[in-house]
């Protein structure tokens, strides 16, 4: 190859110079050779450095969600996430919240969580459909007590008021609409009523327990503190989220009490009539059954992942319901974590939160909390 290149060069010479010594030849060739590779060299190398370049504004946009969603939820402290700075307007792009998933693994799967200090707590897969764990000492006894004497301090409402039996007369009497009587039951006006729509009798009340709220932000008691961070930890969500979540709920069930199945959130609270009625016959029956124990929690999502990190559509498979309680008293403690299905809203939301937070003076937490404050919005993760 080398051999013809020269045989072509001295081909082209005029005549009338002189042969060319044998030692320029190669320095020409070089010559030629050189400029070529230059140019090759320097193609790759600008191709080179454009692929480092998107290479490092892929990571630097994928980025952006994993630091928070390892937003260091083990870190003990409820403050540490501030919420976003600000929201764009419409692109989904800069997502600065980020619903992670536990893993479930295997039904059987037991996992070690850091949740308190010097302790390490087992979570345990009991269900992959939906994804339900079980961690056993997520309170202790003592902590249980101090959440049943802070409830019973508060004083607990009836979950769901029906006319007293004894009472239907008056209604009658006062020739109440259906409608009206509604309103006047529906007392925290959450539009739980419609079995007493149905005539419902009392023995047949989708929800038989007493229940209250406690309230977990700053200046109330370390359990109830405590108890949140907890929840924080185990689910490794946003704290900002966990924080604007609903209180704590504590409900009491009597002999006889009982949760018909239901879906905690959703546009209709039971799925139909044989459903409630066999469930509260048949509890036993159901795909699995949790034994309450104390201080166990059981921790599960009423939602599917929308697959870009956010909640997408209610798991099925979540229906649930609190079995009759054939003898003692039963007490529970609900953390719901309210997400907004519409991300901008939910993202709004928290800086909206946050910008009155700044305004307000630290101390001040005296605002109520309102039941009805979620509903429109917000579902239940
Ligand atoms: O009482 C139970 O075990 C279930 C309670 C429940 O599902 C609820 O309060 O939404
Ligand atoms: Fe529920």
């Amino acid at each position: 190859m080398m051999e013809t290149q020269d045989d072509v060069l001295e081909e082209q010479e005029i005549p009338t110079l002189p042969t060319l010594p044998r030692e320029r030849v190669p320095l020409q060739k070089s010559s030629v050779c050189s400029r070529s590779y230059f140019m090759v060299v320097m193609v790759f190398f600008h191709v080179y450095i454009i692929n480092v370049i998107a290479l490092l504004l892929y990571v630097h946009y994928n980025n952006g969600p994993r630091e928070l969603r390892t937003a260091n939820p083990s870190s003990g402290s409820n403050n540490r996430q501030t919420p976003p700075a600000s929201v764009p307007p419409s692109s989904e792009s800069h997502r600065s919240l980020y619903l992670p998933r536990i893993e479930g693994i295997r039904v059987g799967h037991v996992q070690k969580v850091s949740l308190v200090p010097n302790k390490v707590h087992e979570m345990r897969t009991l269900s992959l459909k939906p994804l339900l764990f079980e961690i056993p000492g997520f309170l202790t006894e003592e902590e249980c007590s101090v959440v049943v004497r802070l409830a019973q301090l508060k004083g607990l409402s009836e979950s769901q008021v029906m006319v007293p039996e004894d009472q239907e007369e008056l209604t009658e009497q006062l020739d109440l609409s259906p409608e009206e009587i509604f309103n006047l039951l529906d007392l925290n006006q959450d539009g739980q009523l419609q079995l007493q729509e149905r005539g419902v009798k009392r023995s047949q009340l989708v929800r038989n327990s007493w229940h209250t709220w406690l309230y977990q932000g700053k200046g109330t008691h370390q359990v109830l503190q405590t108890l949140r961070q907890r929840v924080t930890r185990l689910t490794r969500l946003p704290p900002s989220l966990v924080e604007l979540s609903e209180p704590l709920q504590v409900v009491r069930y009597e002999q006889g009490g009982h949760y018909h199945a239901h879906h905690d959130s959703g546009p209709s609270l039971i799925q139909n009539d044989v459903d409630l009625l066999d469930t509260r016959k048949h509890c036993d029956k159901g795909n699995l059954r949790v034994k309450p124990t104390k201080g166990t929690a059981v921790f599960w999502y009423n939602y599917l992942s929308d697959g870009k990190g956010w909640v997408g559509e209610q798991d099925e498979y979540s229906l649930h319901g609190g079995c009759v309680v054939t003898r003692g008293t039963k007490w529970i403690a609900n953390n719901w974590i309210n997400v907004d299905p519409d991300y901008q809203r939910q993202a709004r939301y928290q800086q909206l939160v946050s910008q009155q937070q700044e305004q307000q003076s630290p101390e001040d937490h005296s605002t109520e909390y309102d039941p009805n404050q979620h509903n429109d919005l917000h579902q239940d993760l």
